[in-house]
């Protein structure tokens, strides 16, 4: 499309003759008639000429003409035919054409239909709606798409200000127009029963606004198909819930989400841990999900029927510490519970204890728990009975028990009584791939619990949640996605509402934005490591492009479509 090249180039003739200098030997009259229609400019002491015939005298009429490069501006050369009807233009000082004023006026009158025709069939073709106002708030554009979404006909709006039509707190285009404020895909109920995704931008001309676009594209009808496809998801999900109750599954770590190859060695650990009788001993950060493989150990080896019984052993004051793992008899302290209490050894007879933050546990009582450990015996606080307990172990720390020991909180002997086996959960940012499913897990499980149904989740705020560090990993993430959901609006998740600084990326709030995380300082991790997430950001984003179309995406890559899935296999992005 010849109107979309910018620069002079298209409107330059290049039939011309250039004589410089020593004219005096040229028969000028005879030269002229000779090589006519071509044009003859003459070059004399610094000054340019363009010359030609008189029509009622046949003498030779010399007109001035200007010089201009081949790099002036179009919208500058109407500014030169102030000075000369004829300009000659050079190329770095090398004469290679003119422009005069008359060809160039037709040709822009053609240039100016052609873009019409263009942006006509442009308007035309589109399903969306394209509304066009100018600085005085007048409708200049109305298309077949905004006739259809507003039932308001084009010639009855045209050139009227649009603010007789539609309310004015309503109108993003106003807004647009006013304070050049841009919008992408961002929903909006334009009526009761209309919702719309517009997108709007302000237009300029010389740095001045000079009016606002604003297309529109109708998504009632999505939005009701996502609700009802919530309805049905929320349906299924209760009814795998009861069906769950009765039939429990036998998939052990069913509740375990996340494909990435640190989670899965991990589970292939856990499996062949728990085929022992042994006790374990789980590591890992805060919120990686210790207690989640506790469960499942417990679920392969006793079953989920049999008791499974959590302490925290950060959460117990240490007074307490006794009863509440041994129980007590009747009338054993003061205060106490008049008719005895169960403990919670005793309460996980034939199952698990599951003794959570064991590094917190205070050392009086690490000797007893060391006893019982060995001996499967206890007494009750204020008993007399020795009671006799059959019962496996799981412990968990996210303290480093061995540095613990060092500085005398931690008892040796206990240590490797309950170390027999360990298994090390991964952090989250050792495994960001998993990021995609648990974010998906989440929004799914949150909103049918808060009874929000939510259209999905935009690559922005995918990439946001990627780039994240996650200290207090996949609690915080599930925290996050769940302040997310909360905030939704329409089903719409927003970018705004993330509550941390996001990395590397610009958002529609001005919010700052710092480095992408594989340039942050504090990262640790290994060159493979952060280029694997280099290689996945790439991905993702020239899917986004490619609207997932996986063929154009591979041939965009350069790679073939097999190097592309395996790849994106690899990398744990959906496929
Ligand atoms: N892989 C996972 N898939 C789904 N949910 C998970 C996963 N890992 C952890 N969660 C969820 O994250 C939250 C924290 O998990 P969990 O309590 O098991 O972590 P933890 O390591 O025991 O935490 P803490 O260090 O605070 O004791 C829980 O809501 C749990 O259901």
């Amino acid at each position: 499309m010849a109107f979309f090249q910018s620069g002079i180039k298209k409107f330059i003739r290049n039939d011309f003759i250039l004589l410089e200098n020593k004219i005096e030997d040229v028969d000028l009259h005879s030269l002229i008639k000779s090589e006519s229609p071509k044009k003859v400019f003459i070059i004399n002491e610094g000054q340019r000429y363009v010359v030609h015939l008189s029509d009622s005298t046949d003498q030779i009429i010399f007109s001035t003409c200007t010089r201009i490069s081949v790099n002036t501006e179009l919208e500058d050369v109407s500014s030169f035919f102030d000075k000369s009807e004829t300009l000659l233009v050079h190329d770095g000082g090398n004469f290679i054409g003119y422009i005069n004023a008359f060809d160039f006026t037709k040709q822009l009158a053609n240039t100016y239909q052609e873009m019409q025709a263009y942006f006509q069939t442009i308007l035309d073709t589109i399903d969306a709606s394209c509304t066009v106002i100018d600085s005085n708030e007048s409708v200049l554009i109305w298309t077949e798409g905004a006739e259809k979404i507003f039932s308001v006909k084009k010639p009855d709006i045209i050139g009227k200000p649009i603010t007789n039509f539609f309310n004015t707190d309503n109108l993003a285009l106003l807004k647009t127009l006013k304070d050049g404020t841009s919008l992408h895909h961002s929903q909006h109920k334009a009526r009761e029963d209309l919702v719309v995704l517009i997108n709007s931008s302000p237009v300029y001309l010389n740095k001045q606004i000079i009016g606002a676009v604003v297309s529109e594209t109708d998504i009632t009808s999505q939005i009701r198909l996502n609700n009802e496809l919530y309805s049905a998801t929320e349906k299924v999900f209760n009814l795998e819930k009861e069906v769950n109750k009765l039939m429990p599954t036998d998939d052990p770590f069913k509740l375990i989400r996340g494909n990435s190859s640190a989670l899965k060695r991990t589970i292939n650990m856990t499996k062949k841990a728990a085929t022992t009788e042994t006790n374990i001993l789980i590591h890992g950060e805060s919120g990686v999900g210790k207690e989640l493989f506790a469960k499942a150990v417990h679920n392969i080896r006793e079953g989920q029927n049999a008791p499974f019984v959590a302490i925290n052993c950060g959460a117990i004051p240490s007074a307490l510490f006794e009863s509440e793992i041994f129980g007590y008899e009747r009338g054993a302290f003061s205060g106490a519970d008049q008719k005895g209490k169960k403990g919670k050894v005793e309460l996980a007879k034939g199952g698990t204890l599951f003794l959570d933050e064991i590094g917190e546990m205070p050392l009086e009582m690490q000797v007893k728990i060391l006893r019982l450990l060995q001996e499967r015996k206890f007494y009750p606080v204020g008993g007399t009975k020795e009671i006799e307990v059959d019962f496996r172990v799981v412990a968990a720390t996210n303290r480093d028990l061995k540095e613990l020991i060092k500085e005398v909180k931690f008892r040796e002997d206990l240590y490797y009584r309950l170390n027999v086996v360990s298994l090390e959960i991964p952090p989250l940012r050792k495994r960001p791939e998993d990021i995609i499913e648990l974010t998906h897990y989440f929004l799914y499980e949150i909103s049918i619990k808060y009874k929000r149904p939510i259209h999905g989740i935009s690559q922005t705020v995918m990439r946001a949640l990627l780039q994240h560090d996650w200290p207090g990993n996949i609690r915080e993430l599930k925290n996050v996605v769940e302040r997310l959901v909360v905030f939704s609006d329409e089903g719409e998740i927003k970018i705004e509402d993330i509550p941390f600084e996001i990395n590397g990326m610009e958002l529609p709030n001005g919010r700052k934005t710092s480095y992408p995380s594989i340039f942050n300082e504090s990262d640790n991790r290994s060159l493979n490591e952060r280029l694997q997430e280099f290689e996945k950001e790439i991905i993702m984003k020239e899917l986004e492009k490619e609207d997932g179309n996986k063929l154009s995406c591979a041939k965009k890559l350069q790679v073939t479509r097999a190097t592309l899935y395996n790849r994106m296999n690899k990398l744990g992005l959906k496929i």
